[in-house]
This record gives C-alpha cells, sequence and structure tokens, in this order.
C-alpha cells in the first residue's frame, strides 16, 4: 500500500490557512488530514463546514475530515457538499457505527472507523469489511503535540493481521504524537497513512516533510 504524509492543520496558522495549506501541498504532502472537534466530544473546538468549503478551492489534496464530534451523521450532507473526501467517525461517538459507516459511503466519500488508545480492535471488527480505513490514534484526541503512546502501536499490528486473514483492502491510519522517530514503529506494524500536525508545523515544512519521507523509503 502507498504510504502518505497526511499533515494536520490543527497546527497551521489559524489566520492563514489558505497559505499554510498551499505550503504543505508545495511541500509534498499527499493527504490534508482536518481536525473536526465540536467542544462536547472533546474539550476542543475547531472548524466545521464552512472552513472545509473556503479551503477546497486553494488545494487538490485529498481531504481527510477526522471527526472529533457527538452525532457525527450530521455533518456528512455539508460536508459532502464543502469538497470532503473522506469521513473517520469515532467508534465512541456514535451508537450507529455501521450506519453512519454505509451514509458515508452512499453520499460517495470514502469511510474510516477511528478508535481511541482506550478503545479495542474487537469493537470495529464488525465494520471492517465496510470501511476504507481505519484510524488508530496514537494519543488521547483533542489536542495537538502531545506524546506518542507506544502501547497503541499493538492494535495497528493487529489489524494488520485482521486484514491479511480476512482479504481486505483497508488503508491503516495513525494519528498523534507521529515524529521521524515515532514514524517507525507504526509503519512496521502495517500502517501506511501518518498524520503529523506539531512535527510538520514545527520550522520548515518542507524539510519535515522530506524528513517524514526518509524515514519511509
Ligand atoms: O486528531 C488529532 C488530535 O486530536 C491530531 O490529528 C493532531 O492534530 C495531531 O497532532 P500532533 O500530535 O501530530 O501534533
Ligand atoms: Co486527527
Amino acid at each position: 500500500m502507498k504510504n502518505k504524509i497526511a499533515p494536520s492543520i490543527l497546527s497551521a496558522d489559524f489566520g492563514n490557512f489558505e497559505r499554510d495549506v498551499q505550503k504543505l501541498e508545495a511541500a509534498g504532502a499527499d493527504v490534508l488530514h482536518i481536525d473536526i472537534m465540536d467542544g462536547h466530544f472533546v474539550d476542543n473546538l475547531t472548524f466545521g463546514a464552512g472552513v472545509v468549503a473556503a479551503l477546497r478551492p486553494h488545494t487538490t489534496l485529498f481531504f481527510d475530515c477526522h471527526m472529533m464530534v457527538e452525532h457525527p451523521e450530521k455533518y456528512i450532507l455539508p460536508l459532502k457538499k464543502a469538497g470532503a473526501n473522506s469521513m473517520s467517525i469515532h467508534v465512541e461517538s456514535t451508537p450507529h457505527l455501521h450506519g453512519t459507516l454505509q451514509q458515508i459511503k452512499n453520499a460517495g466519500m470514502k469511510a474510516a472507523a477511528v478508535i481511541n488508545p482506550g478503545t479495542s480492535v474487537e469493537l470495529i471488527k464488525p465494520v471492517l469489511s465496510l470501511v476504507d480505513m481505519v484510524l488508530v490514534m496514537t494519543v488521547n484526541p483533542g489536542f495537538g503535540g502531545q506524546k506518542f503512546l507506544p502501547e497503541t502501536i499493538e492494535k495497528v499490528s493487529m489489524l494488520d493481521a485482521l486484514r491479511t486473514e480476512k482479504s481486505l483492502h483497508f488503508e491503516i491510519e495513525v494519528d498523534g504524537g507521529i515524529t521521524d522517530e515515532t514514524i517507525t514503529s507504526a509503519k512496521r506494524a502495517g500502517a501506511n497513512i501518518f498524520v503529523a500536525g506539531s512535527f510538520v508545523f514545527n520550522g520548515n515544512i518542507e524539510e519535515n516533510i522530506k524528513k517524514l519521507k526518509n524515514k519511509l523509503k
């Protein structure tokens, strides 16, 4: 599976999204990770479909929306209209995981299931044949700049094994505390999409993306 770097705009300059997103694209980012938080599911509030729509004309990057919200189903049509390409839904956020993933696919977007560090792979086994991607949180959701939790990597290996066993094709994304050091264990375990916020934006964006890509060779 193709390795992809997915910078998170949570660490961008909120007053200069257009400039920062264009910098990311020019620097070789593969995916734009958009952290949508509602101040309820997590203790932080970011942006919604309005900002996604405003960014859409400025880049051709794939828009990967990480939904840290209650009632994720309410965001499907507005985000589709705004130009989002995928939505990742936390298993902890809805009793209707399967139905919500189905609705996302029916709307014409890619669908992903997300598990928090304290959530077991067991809970998403029933939807593995439906999803395009699984996102394993490698920090607790809500904020950028946290320390990578190495104990979460075992779940990436478990998902990689399940994928082979069941002949499935979902991608595996990791998110939180990814640096040019932590990326290696995630890749070895079977992840192929690497979200990075603070590591990419702290210093020179182009050099930092290069440092991550070099570890994937
Ligand atoms: O979803 C989240 C946080 O909840 C992430 O996408 C962060 O934005 C990643 O930031 P770093 O840990 O790479 O600084
Ligand atoms: Co995220």
